[in-house]
Order: C-alpha cells, then structure tokens, then sequence
C-alpha cells in the first residue's frame, strides 16, 4: 500500500493497493472495447484571470505581478452573447489559481468592481453567463471548501485536474501544486454534491506507477461520492516555457486504456482533439472530446487551435461510431422530475428546463 504526497496534510484519506496498482499496470490497449459512441460540447471560454500562485513549469497561461488582466464584467457578458448566438451551452472559466496579494493590480481591480475575492467575481460572471443562456463550469484550480460553496449553485458542473499523484518538478518552487491538495479539492466537490471533471497531465516527470496510482485515487474518490462525470487524459504539450517532448503515441494509447480500464462505466475518459491524436486513440477507450470552441481560443494551450465541429465529426467516423453533443454537467445528474436535485442547484436546473437550447442538446 502506498500513500500519496500531501494527503495526510491535507487531511485525504486515500491509500492505493499494490494488487489494483499491478492490475493498472498489467492493461494494454488491445485489452480494451472502444466506446460505441463520442460526446463534445461547445463552449467559450473565459479567462478571468491571468494571475496565479503557482508557477507550474509547463504553463504559459499566468503572468508575472503587474501584468495580470482581470476579464471585465462586459467582456465576460459580450464573449457569452457570441457563444450563445454560436450555439454554445458552456461557459468554461478557468484561470490563474488563487491570485493573492503579489498582484495588487488585481486586487484593487476587484474591489473597485466591488469584490473582495475572485471567488466573488467569480460568482457574479456565472450569473451573467446563466442570463446570456450559458452553463457554467468552473475551474479555479485547487479550492477550499468555503470558496467551493460559494459558487456551487451558479455552476453547472465544477473541475480541477488532478495531475498527477507524484511530486514532480514541474511542481516545484516555494508555492505548488500538492497531489494532497488537488484530492482534497475533488473529495470537496463530492462532499458538496457538484459534478466534477478531473484528469491527468501526461509527460510531466510522472512513470507508469504514477499514472496507476492517479487514476486508482480518482476511481478511490469517485466510489465514495459518486460525482466524477469524467476524466481527462491530457498530455503535456510543449510551448516557449516547456521544452520538453510531449509524450509518445504509445504512452498516450496505453495511459487511455488504463484510464479506460481503471474508471467505472459511469465515468467518461476524454481526451482533448486540439493536443492528442483522438483518432490513434479511439480503440483504446475515448469517449469524449470535452468542450471545443467554435469562437474563443484555448487560452491555456494557445498554439494548439481548436480542430471544427466538422472535424470531430470526421474522427467520430474514422472509428466507426456517432458523434453526440452534451451539456457540461453529464444527463445521469439531471432531475428525473422537478429541477433540482442533489446535484444540480434550483438555479441551473431552471435555466436548464427552459433553455431551448440545452433541450435540443439532450433531445439529440
Ligand atoms: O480548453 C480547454 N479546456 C479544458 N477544460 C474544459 C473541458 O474540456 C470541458 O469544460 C468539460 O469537459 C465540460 O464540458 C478543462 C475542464 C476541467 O474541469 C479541467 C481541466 C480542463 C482543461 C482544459 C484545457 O486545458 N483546455
Ligand atoms: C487546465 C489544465 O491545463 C493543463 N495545462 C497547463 N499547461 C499545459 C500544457 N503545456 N500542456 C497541456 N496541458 C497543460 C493543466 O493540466 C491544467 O490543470
Ligand atoms: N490554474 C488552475 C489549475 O491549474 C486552472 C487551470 S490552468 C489555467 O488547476
Ligand atoms: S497550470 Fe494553472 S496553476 Fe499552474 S501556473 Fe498555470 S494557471 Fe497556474
């Protein structure tokens, strides 16, 4: 049995057995049966903040103090208008972790807007975002139980990915991610009853045992809580702060068919159509694509252009099955009748019930 870096800090309780570690590790893509279909959403994405306390060494997407940029209320609401015109149903906010006191630019930015918190802010651009007709789902980065509750039932679906379970170097420095604390933020989102995406960066220092024991800890915490929709197997791709090389093709087709393997049913394995393969990967266990933009940019993976609809039709194809779109938050945590339940707050589940849009979605 082996413990994870930062659990007990953080006070995580997950524990990996050897037997289902050499179980991960015995998997092989021929092992595998391919999904009998592909899911997507079109979404924008909105990049609220720039500034983080992290410095993780393959990231391009934070800036130094002084030359972080906070998205304006109107921008936030014009980018929505032109999503939702576009036929997207997802807001996707995710930005800088935690952006605190070394940029006072920001910090006096959100209290001019009247806000003492980018949790705060970050509450106000969901309400904006469920009034253009859009879905938030929000990725802060690691979050505290406070400042999860507080923007829970403004979103649809909420993630974070966990990386990896090893101390790497792409981590390091005096403020990182810790495996601890990125568990601690998923266990959070089950306690809190919101559907939760997660996943994997591949290539970033971590071995094969690493990869195991990361999706083994996501399958831990999903048996507990039941709220993981999915799970992304994402690799690292180089860019003018990380030179190194993205991992192969074969590493990507046998860490898929574990993630496939290790998961239950219930739980998605995607991988993202602008940075992997998804074609060379479709036999070893795709099943979703994740949120693709027919408008704005990956501001996080900025050299690496969102293949078209058309495209992800085409891949579908190549592996012989439908392509279907979704809403972010997965049909199996929808009321059966009413419009809330355990996981979907009164707020959402109206927005949902009345959005013409999101009705078509799960009509197809
Ligand atoms: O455009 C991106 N979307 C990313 N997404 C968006 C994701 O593809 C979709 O928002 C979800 O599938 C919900 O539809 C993430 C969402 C998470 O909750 C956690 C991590 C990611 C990572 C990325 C990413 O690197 N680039
Ligand atoms: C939103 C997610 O984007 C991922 N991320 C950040 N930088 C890169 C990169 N160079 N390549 C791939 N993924 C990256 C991290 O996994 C983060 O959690
Ligand atoms: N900063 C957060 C994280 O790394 C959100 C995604 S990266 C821009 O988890
Ligand atoms: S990946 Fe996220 S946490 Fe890491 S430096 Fe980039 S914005 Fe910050």
């Amino acid at each position: 049995m082996s413990s994870i870096p930062g659990a007990d800090e953080y006070g995580v309780d997950v524990a990996i057995e050897d037997a289902d570690r050499e179980r991960a590790l015995s998997v092989r893509p021929e092992d595998v049966e391919p999904a009998d279909e592909l899911t997507f959403a079109r979404n924008v994405f909105l990049p609220l903040t720039t500034a983080c306390r992290y410095t993780c060494t393959y990231c391009t997407y934070y800036d130094v103090p002084g030359e972080a940029s906070l998205m304006s209320p109107e921008a936030i609401r014009e980018t929505c208008r032109t999503g939702a015109d576009a036929g997207c149903t997802e807001a996707l906010f995710t930005f800088g972790d935690d952006p605190d006191d070394r940029y006072t630019e920001v910090h006096d930015q959100l209290r001019e807007w009247g806000h003492d918190s980018i949790h705060e802010y970050l509450r106000e651009a969901c309400e904006i975002a469920l009034e253009e007709g859009l879905l938030p789902h929000a990725n802060p980065g690691d979050q505290t139980r406070e400042q999860m509750a507080h923007v829970a039932d403004v979103n649809a679906s909420m993630g974070v990915m966990l990386e990896t379970t090893a101390d790497v170097r792409a981590h390091s420095g005096s403020r990182a991610k810790s495996p601890g604390q990125r568990l601690n933020t998923i266990a959070t989102a089950g306690e809190l009853g919101v559907p939760f995406t997660t996943g994997i960066l591949v290539g970033v220092g971590e071995d094969w045992s690493d990869r195991a024991d990361s999706l083994l800890a996501i399958r831990e915490l999903h048996e507990r809580y039941g709220h993981v929709q999915e799970v992304i197997v994402q690799p690292v791709s180089p860019n003018e702060r990380w030179d190194g090389d993205p991992p192969s093709e074969a590493t990507m087709r046998r860490t898929v068919a574990m993630a496939h393997a290790v998961l239950p049913e219930a739980v998605a394995v995607q991988v993202p159509p602008n940075l992997a393969d998804a074609r060379a990967l479709l036999d070893c266990g795709v099943e979703d694509l994740g949120g693709v933009s027919p408008v704005t940019e990956d501001y996080i993976n900025p050299d690496y252009a969102w293949p078209a609809v058309r495209e992800l039709e085409d891949v579908a194809e190549h592996g012989g099955v439908p392509l279907r779109e979704r809403l972010p938050v997965y049909e199996r945590f929808l009321p059966e009748d009413g419009v809330e339940n355990e996981w979907v707050s009164e707020r959402v589940g109206r927005e949902i019930a009345d959005g013409e849009r999101y009705r078509t979605v799960l009509a197809d």
